[in-house]
């Protein structure tokens, strides 16, 4: 480089740090104001998460960014992820207590990942929480005497029989819950055990959120609805979504959305690792979209092992579907073997066609996933 142009270049720096550091004012300027929002929502008991607002917010800022030539998906992205950071921030204020005096919530398995984070929100919306883990049984009674909310958070392989031997004295009018992710067992066995409000849930995100904004929470109502809508509410509030379906029609769905999915994700893993294959190498020549991939398998050896046997042992009939996609897998392999192209391209054909409008929405939404893994790479 001459020295002309590292002095042109250096110039241009300088101004463009001048800039970067004006966008760091206006952040901090707009973080204030969320925050400001923040506390008036909280005041008056409204979530922070305002989906219509957002949209709106959206829509005008693209418009104008096309009126001054920046891509409207530039300010978009920003956007989204500033309002991602109000999210996260609005735990500094807390939530709204949707309902008063409802006694102590407990939280069975309360040193769990999720029964932390369950607590911790509760925490946060003013209730009394107490958590019972493993070796507190012997103070359950005390704790139980004095309940208006019982969760269960237990691992899936016991979660039944906890609640069969050890949930059957609560108060009359306390709620009992649970956040397993199979619903059909543990609701016929908390309706066996408790004559009060029983309420199903499933929360549909691992422990590591950090907000609940946009997060899905599946429903499976039990009995006496009308005991425990207030803390469906206070689950919105948080800015969950909340999905209501049968105990049956959700564990169907997750034989296919867990059992499945994780299953072979384990048997991605599992032949990476007996192909020794090396992790540095794949990465120094993957695609975004192969290090995406990596990245969600790999996610699941970073997790705990109990955690996935249980879901994937979880139902009977996951063996199934498992089953089914081993022959989808067989069979496509066949066609491999024989060197049926076409029929790999039409089988490719049908799939599309099932697919239908799905497949250019998921091309679209994978696209900007894809970018920023890539934008995330440092070298
Ligand atoms: C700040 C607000 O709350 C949330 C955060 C927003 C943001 O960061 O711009 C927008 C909408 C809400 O989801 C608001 O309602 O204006």
């Amino acid at each position: 480089m001459n020295e002309k142009t590292t002095e042109d270049l250096e110039k241009l720096r300088d101004l463009i740090d001048g800039v970067d550091q004006q966008l760091l004012h206006l952040l901090r300027k707009r973080l204030d104001l969320v925050a400001q929002v923040g506390a008036v929502k909280h005041s008056a008991g409204l979530p922070i998460y305002a989906p219509q607002r957002e949209a709106a917010m959206l829509g005008k800022r693209r418009a104008e960014a096309e009126a001054m030539n920046i891509s409207p998906q530039l300010i978009e992205d920003i956007l989204r992820r500033l309002m991602r950071e109000s999210y996260l921030n609005e735990k500094d204020v807390g939530f709204k207590q949707v309902k008063q005096d409802v006694g102590n919530v407990v939280i069975v398995g309360g040193e769990g990942q999720l029964g932390r984070l369950f607590g911790q929100m509760l925490t946060l919306s003013g209730y009394p929480v107490k958590t019972l883990d493993k070796d507190d049984w012997a103070q359950a009674d005390t704790l139980f005497a004095e309940a208006g909310l019982v969760i269960v958070t237990v691992p899936i392989s016991i979660t039944c029989d906890v609640i069969r031997n050890k949930l059957t004295q609560l108060p009359e009018g306390c709620i009992l819950a649970d956040l397993t992710s199979i619903k059909t067992e543990p609701m016929a066995a908390m309706l066996a055990a408790h004559n009060g409000p029983v309420l199903g849930m499933h929360p549909m995100f691992g422990p590591d959120v950090g907000s609940l904004a946009k997060q899905v929470v599946v429903v499976c109502h039990g009995r006496e609805q009308e005991k425990y809508q207030w803390l469906l509410e206070q689950i919105e509030i948080w800015g969950a979504r909340l999905v209501e379906a049968e105990p049956e029609r959700h564990d169907k769905a997750m034989q296919l959305v867990q059992a499945m999915r994780h299953f072979s994700s384990f048997v991605y893993g599992l032949n990476l690792c007996k192909e020794q294959a090396d992790i540095d190498t794949l990465l120094q020549f993957s695609s975004p979209i192969y290090r995406l991939e990596l990245a969600m398998v790999g996610r699941l050896f970073a997790q705990s092992p109990e955690l996935y046997a249980d879901i994937i042992f979880a139902q009977q009939d996951s063996m199934e579907a498992i089953g089914d996609y081993l022959e989808n897998y067989q069979r496509a392999l066949e066609l491999l073997k024989s060197g049926d192209r076409q029929g790999f391209i039409d089988s490719f054909s049908q799939v599309a066609t099932w697919f239908g409008d799905f497949a250019p929405q998921f091309q679209q939404e994978s696209r900007a996933m894809l970018q920023s893994v890539n934008d995330m790479k440092s070298n």
